[in-house]
């Protein structure tokens, strides 16, 4: 089987088990799968597992065939398919090393309740940054990928999309950034909207929820429980006093299947980044 459907909070991923497809994964080939209607479409690729003295590892690849160092939605996913495919169990904690650092997973319901210990939440830097004439005020966060988090008075999919692409691409940020916009609910939610390295708008993003709460519990606005509204639905975060952030959200299984031999074909084509037609 070439690849597994599933999503989180409407942020999907195809799943490819190199145990299970030869599909030679190169940037291009990436682009084509993910790239709506004339593609699989996806938010992006997770790609393993790549096991080797009990270390578990994978691989996140964006849209645009860039690999990220981490990601939340990614990484429940990617939980959920090692215990459907029987890598691992249900209730069975285990780790899985990213690019962006160790995370911790445990699996109470492999539908509604999958737990992740995210890492530690650090604060490079909080610039003020000009788009289209507007100053926002920003709050960085790292969760071992970069993320820049900006509270506004309206959260809106709009204005996501007006100034994400200035944002992610942004000169501050040499290997770009995600984007969140927030609002402060209450001590206990916030609501975020997000445009996301190398994947354009989408409707959730865990790493983003991470670092959206976690800026908001350093400015002081939130209690270390957090419910996070998205688009897509809602995750609960839990910020650690070291800012050492906990997840805890669900995965849906979708579909599974094989590319057509002459989609197969065009990868070895360039093809363009297709998320922006989304
Ligand atoms: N686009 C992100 C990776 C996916 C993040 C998001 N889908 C999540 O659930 O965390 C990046 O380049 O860092």
């Amino acid at each position: 089987m070439d690849f597994y459907r599933y999503h989180g909070l409407g942020n999907d991923y195809l799943v490819m088990d190199p145990n299970k497809t030869q599909i030679n994964l190169t940037p291009d080939a990436i682009r084509a799968i993910c790239t709506a209607h004339f593609g699989e479409g996806s938010d992006g690729i997770l790609y393993g597992p790549f096991e080797s003295d009990g270390t578990l590892t994978f691989h996140i690849y964006n849209p645009d065939g860039g690999e990220a160092e981490k990601s939340g939605n990614g990484v429940r996913i990617f939980t959920r398919y090692l215990i459907d495919a029987g890598y691992r169990k249900i209730g069975e904690p285990f780790e899985i090393v990213t690019k962006g650092g160790v995370v911790r997973c445990l699996v109470i319901d492999k539908e509604t309740h999958l737990q992740i210990e995210m890492g530690t939440a650090t604060f490079p830097m909080a610039p003020a940054i000009e788009v289209d004439g507007v100053t926002y005020q920003t709050t960085c966060v790292s969760m071992g990928n970069p993320h820049c988090v900006i509270p506004v008075d309206d959260v809106t999919a709009e204005l996501a999309k007006q100034i994400g692409p200035q944002i992610e691409n942004h000169s501050l940020f040499p290997n770009r950034t995600n984007m969140q916009i927030l609002k402060v609910l209450d001590r206990q939610n916030i609501q975020i909207e997000i445009w996301e390295r190398g994947a354009g708008y989408t409707l959730a993003s865990g790493s983003s929820s991470c670092a959206a709460a976690a800026a908001a519990r350093k400015l002081g606005l939130v209690d270390e429980q957090v419910t996070v509204h998205m688009a897509g639905g809602t995750l609960q975060i839990k910020i650690g006093d070291d800012y050492g952030i906990e997840m805890i959200g669900p995965v849906a299984a979708v579909s599974s299947g094989n590319f057509a031999e002459e989609f197969v074909r065009t990868f070895d084509q360039p093809h363009a980044v297709g998320y922006l037609s989304k």
